[in-house]
């Protein structure tokens, strides 16, 4: 398994391209389900669950040519309607098959993801709305086995905001016969570009953004070329790592309108910020102060920040209370950020985190995707050399981290086994 020995204590001062969302990238790859005609995909990044989609919408039939960051697909006809355990263990995303196969196929076979490093992560609210929309669903040996001859359209409330739950559903519903309306639907802009997509291949759907989104079910869709948004959480991520180093960056090719909250708690740590339409500057020259923040559903703080944000405050000035609020199990990084000097104490979904003048280098192990990232924030930032084991995590969803990284002052290199 390839390791990351980076040694501390580099400003880093230069310019990052960031690269398009893991997390709109995934739903929109499975969104080539919903149509015989080709999807042209542009900024996809080049990640280990983007792979491991097309190797499932691969195995199902759909075709694919990949050159670079651009992508064509085509689902004409599928030789396999089942999502195999082998490679939805390895990646949750692949629930976001669902949806669509049983909204054009009439049926699909999906294995039921387990839990995960970060939570229990159920799936219970895909299911239940699937129903509501016709579909004959139940678990089976591991498998959620879905049928319906064709879904209608219904009215459905999650119980919880769910981000995947949002997607699979209006993924169902741009086919079903009817009106389906989501309440209580995820506002991520990564569910608003799926819908974006969604609209240029022929649905109908309107009020993508906000809580409450309508679907007027079509016939059938159609080919479109589309353009994934920004990752916002790889944008915020590097500005973490410069505000925990010092120096200055410039990012370019994101979207500083959907990163609101985490540009707000940046500022208040001390990092001076400047945006353009698709760029952000963030200059740092002093110690950080410590910023407290509580993850919620977008526009609040993300989940997908809390880790990096908690490895700013582990250096910062003063002391933070964080409390996560969606994730019961995301804080595996605070055991290993104690590995190296940081003071946190955690009690259930609040952490406190008073920081230290430096952390020091150590042998740390990563957990999770953006647990991972915490700890290369904290590397960057530790005196001395640290070695994050593990790092297929981190492959998952940043696309070369260390070579962005290291382009920009930092010292990071991949030992690979
Ligand atoms: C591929 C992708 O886009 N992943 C993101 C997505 O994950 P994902 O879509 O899996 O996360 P959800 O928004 O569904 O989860 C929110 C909460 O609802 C719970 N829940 C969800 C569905 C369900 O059927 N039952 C249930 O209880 C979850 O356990 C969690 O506590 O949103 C999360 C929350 O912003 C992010 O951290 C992930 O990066
Ligand atoms: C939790 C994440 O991803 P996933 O839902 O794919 O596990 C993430 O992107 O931080």
């Amino acid at each position: 398994m390839d390791k990351l020995l980076i040694t501390g204590g580099r400003s880093l001062n230069g310019e990052i391209a960031i690269s398009g969302a893991k997390n709109a990238a995934l739903p929109i790859l499975c969104a080539s389900l919903l149509s015989a005609d080709t999807l042209e995909l542009d900024n996809v990044p080049e990640l280990k669950d983007i792979g491991t989609t097309l190797s499932l919408l691969q195995q199902m039939g759909v075709s694919f040519e990949r050159s670079g960051h651009q992508v064509k697909l085509q689902a004409a006809q599928l030789d396999s309607l089942e999502a195999p355990y082998e490679l939805v263990k390895t990646m949750r995303a692949s629930i976001l098959v669902l949806g669509p196969l049983l909204a054009r196929f009439g049926q699909a076979r999906v294995s039921l993801p387990g839990g995960c490093a970060i939570g229990q992560r159920p799936v219970d609210q895909h299911i239940k709305g699937l129903a509501a929309l016709g579909a004959d669903i139940r678990i089976e040996h591991g498998f959620v086995v879905a049928q319906a001859k064709r879904l209608k359209g219904a009215t459905i409330r999650t119980d919880m905001v769910t981000v995947t739950g949002t997607e699979n559903l209006m993924m169902a519903a741009v086919l079903a016969e009817g009106q389906t309306i989501l309440e209580n639907a995820a506002r991520e802009p990564e569910v608003t570009d799926l819908a974006e997509l969604l609209i240029k291949m022929g649905a109908r759907i309107e009020g993508h953004g906000t809580d409450r989104i309508v679907i007027d079910g079509v016939e059938r869709l159609h080919g479109a070329s589309h353009r994934i948004v920004p990752d916002r959480i790889e944008t915020g991520t590097f500005l973490c790592a410069v505000a925990a180093t010092g120096g200055d960056i410039m990012l370019k090719g994101t979207a500083p309108v959907t990163l609101g909250a985490v540009l707000d708690k940046l500022r208040e740590a001390g990092l001076t910020l400047e945006t353009g339409p698709d760029w952000i500057r963030g200059t740092m020259n002093h110690r950080p102060r410590a910023v407290g923040f509580r993850t919620y559903e977008y526009p609040a703080f993300p989940t997908d920040m809390q880790a990096q944000l908690m490895a700013l405050n582990c250096v910062a000035e003063g002391t933070a209370v964080i409390v996560e609020n969606i994730f019961e199990n995301r804080y595996m990084h605070v055991q290993e950020l104690r590995r190296m000097g940081a003071n946190i104490d955690i009690d259930g979904p609040t952490a406190v985190v008073t920081g230290v003048a430096r952390l020091s280098g150590a042998k740390v192990m990563a957990t999770d995707l953006r647990a991972s990232a915490s700890l290369v924030i904290a590397g960057l930032a530790a005196e001395g050399e640290t070695t994050v084991e593990r790092i297929y995590h981190l492959d998952r969803g940043y696309e070369r981290m260390e070579d962005k990284l290291c382009a920009v002052g930092a010292d990071i290199r991949r030992i690979k086994d």
